[in-house]
């Protein structure tokens, strides 16, 4: 295929890309310059806009204001040529169950124009890459969530797009079935731009190279995880099991810090400038016995709460 000659480094650029729905701004004028081989996560709460950007840089939805370029094409002036750049894996993943892995390969190929031995070539591929070899001509419906979705990230691929679009990838599968999905993305590192949409901070921390945190429409904060948490620096998290720990003492703490949690058998607080002598009398004060406490290194989760006051639903 050939692609028009991007004159930076860059295989997707927004300018001011907004989207309205009648008062609210769904996206806020969100300006990105994603390099070329990049895995680029746009890490936001439920509602913070992921879906809709993504929808609008696949021309699924046209932007209110703005625009933005894919591999050098225009969406609001070229969709066409955007669409032969791109493909998306959707949140919900469009299988046909009673088809065999194999069969929706093909199937794909097909709807993508690719020629039969082309499309078998890559489905073999894909099935390898995907790990779905040994179950490749068993009907869908009887995979597990982790397996469609890795089908969905197959499909996604057989037309072997520059620019992949994953939206949720791992959305509500279990922790072993997420990172059964992150070992898979991760080999398409560097070879593809990967756009992914989550909410997951563990999987934005552990698959992309910058991430843009998104917030009711606005990015927030853009960089790499360790530039992130590196600019948070300050933050702390420490974890304390304790015995006899009462809700007056939990409430008390509440107030002292900017986030306090409870856990099995004691608390996490996440506070800038967090004076731990302070936290051990004071618990202690309350009758309560430590037994127990870690401090951690900061996260992604750390970000927002910094960035926003708020916590990442998760
Ligand atoms: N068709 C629509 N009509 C009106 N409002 C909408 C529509 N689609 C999305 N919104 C609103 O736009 C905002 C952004 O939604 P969007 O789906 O992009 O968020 P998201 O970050 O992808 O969330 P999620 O993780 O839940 O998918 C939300 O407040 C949502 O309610």
């Amino acid at each position: 295929m050939n692609y028009v000659t991007i004159e930076n480094n860059y295989s997707i650029q927004t300018f001011d890309l907004t989207k309205k729905y009648k008062d609210q701004n769904a996206v806020n004028g969100i300006n990105l310059a994603i390099k070329r081989g990049e895995v680029f996560s746009l890490l936001g709460p439920n509602g913070a806009g992921k879906t809709t950007t993504i929808q609008m840089l696949c021309c699924l939805l046209k932007p209110t204001a703005g625009t933005a370029t894919i591999m050098g094409y225009d969406i609001k002036k070229n969709p066409s040529a955007v669409k032969e750049v791109i493909d998306i894996s959707p949140q919900e993943t469009a299988i046909a169950g009673h088809l065999t892995a194999w069969e929706n390969l093909m199937l794909m190929g097909g709807i993508n124009g690719l020629k039969k031995e082309e499309t078998k070539k890559r489905a073999k591929e894909l099935i390898e890459l995907m790990g779905l070899a040994e179950r490749a001509n068993e009907q869908v419906q009887n995979f597990s969530g982790g397996m469609q979705r890795r089908l969905s990230i197959a499909m996604a691929l057989i037309s072997d797009p520059p620019v992949l679009f994953l939206d949720e990838p791992t959305l509500g599968l279990d922790p072993q079935a997420r990172r059964a999905i992150w070992k898979h993305i991760e080999h398409l590192k560097e070879k593809k731009t990967i756009i992914l949409t989550t909410h997951y901070l563990e999987e934005a921390d552990a698959l992309a190279d910058r991430v843009a945190i998104i917030s009711e429409g606005n990015i927030i904060a853009i960089g790499t995880p360790k530039e992130l948490k590196n600019d948070i620096y300050g933050m702390r998290t420490v974890v304390i099991k304790a015995q006899k720990l009462s809700s007056t003492c939990i409430e008390g703490l509440k107030e002292m810090y900017l986030s306090v949690r409870e856990i099995d058998d004691g608390i996490e607080i996440k506070a800038r400038e967090l004076n731990f002598d302070e936290i051990v009398d004071y618990i202690r004060s309350s009758g309560a016995k430590i037994e127990w406490f870690s401090m951690e290194e900061p996260s992604l989760d750390d970000v927002f709460l910094s960035l926003t006051g708020k916590e990442m639903i998760k």
